[in-house]
């Protein structure tokens, strides 16, 4: 059976500026759902800032400004992210991030995974125990990790740090997942554990991430976006 493609992520006109700096200049694209897309492009050229984008991140940054729209379809609704109306809280539960380094909070293995449902409240223990359970599996952790739940998370190997992270960023059920480049300081074992835990994941969200490694691109994204001085060139 052919599934339908629906668009995920729209975006039209975006610039973007650091002060004078002009990072991004007037992109527009489309993402479609249950996808990887990989931006690339040499380092400098704005492929973080991108990410940032979608979950409103830079927006602490001072003399940072945006221009253009970025709609997300969300919980089955396109939505302007840039609208006031739009929820900062909720854009983040549904766009969910993990970055290039591993970064566990000082924490149990366990608590990891449990922190952002804490966060959000409403789930009973058993609920948790049962959610944690589901994504440490979902990010093919569990076997690793489930007669040490209560162990520090610092205590585990870099690969296995990383996946903890996705757990960590898969608890919610984000529907969009920005990862930065998310191999980059691991062996090649751990990249590969990686890459198929990307590819099992597009049927539950849309994934975006950055790469450097343009061999990496080719085993695990749909599509990519490549930049060069602030635009979006065909190579
Ligand atoms: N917070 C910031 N304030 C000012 N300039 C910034 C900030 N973050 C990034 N920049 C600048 O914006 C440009 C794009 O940076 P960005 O990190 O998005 O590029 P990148 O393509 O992801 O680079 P890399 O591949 O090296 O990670 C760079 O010139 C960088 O110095």
């Amino acid at each position: 059976m052919q599934v339908a493609q629906c668009v995920k992520i729209k975006v039209r006109q975006l610039s973007f500026a650091y002060g004078d700096h002009t990072v991004l200049k007037d992109l527009t694209f489309d993402v479609q759902a249950n996808t990887v897309t990989a931006v690339v492009g040499p380092s400098g050229q704005g492929k973080s800032t991108l990410l940032t984008v979608f979950n409103r991140l830079w927006e602490d940054i001072p003399h940072a400004r945006l221009a253009g729209t970025v709609r997300i379809r969300l919980s089955g609704n396109e939505r302007d992210i840039y609208h006031r109306a739009c929820s900062l809280t909720e854009l983040r539960r549904q766009v969910g991030m993990v970055f290039q380094t591993p970064n566990p909070l000082p924490m149990s293995i366990y608590k990891n995974v449990a922190f952002p449902l804490k966060l959000v409240g409403g789930s009973t223990r058993s609920q948790t125990r049962d959610r944690v359970k589901r994504t440490l599996r979902q990010a093919f952790l569990w076997d690793e990790v489930k007669d040490r739940l209560k162990d520090d998370a610092r205590a585990l190997s870099g690969g296995q740090q990383q996946r903890l992270c996705m757990a960590r960023a898969l608890v919610l059920n984000p529907e969009v997942l920005l990862l930065d480049e998310p191999t980059s300081s691991l062996d090649p074992a751990a990249t590969e554990t990686i890459e198929q835990l990307i590819l099992s994941l597009k049927t539950a969200c849309t994934i975006v991430m950055v790469s450097h490694d343009m061999a990496q691109v080719e085993r695990v994204a749909d599509q990519w976006i490549a930049l060069r001085e602030g635009r979006i060139v065909a190579d």
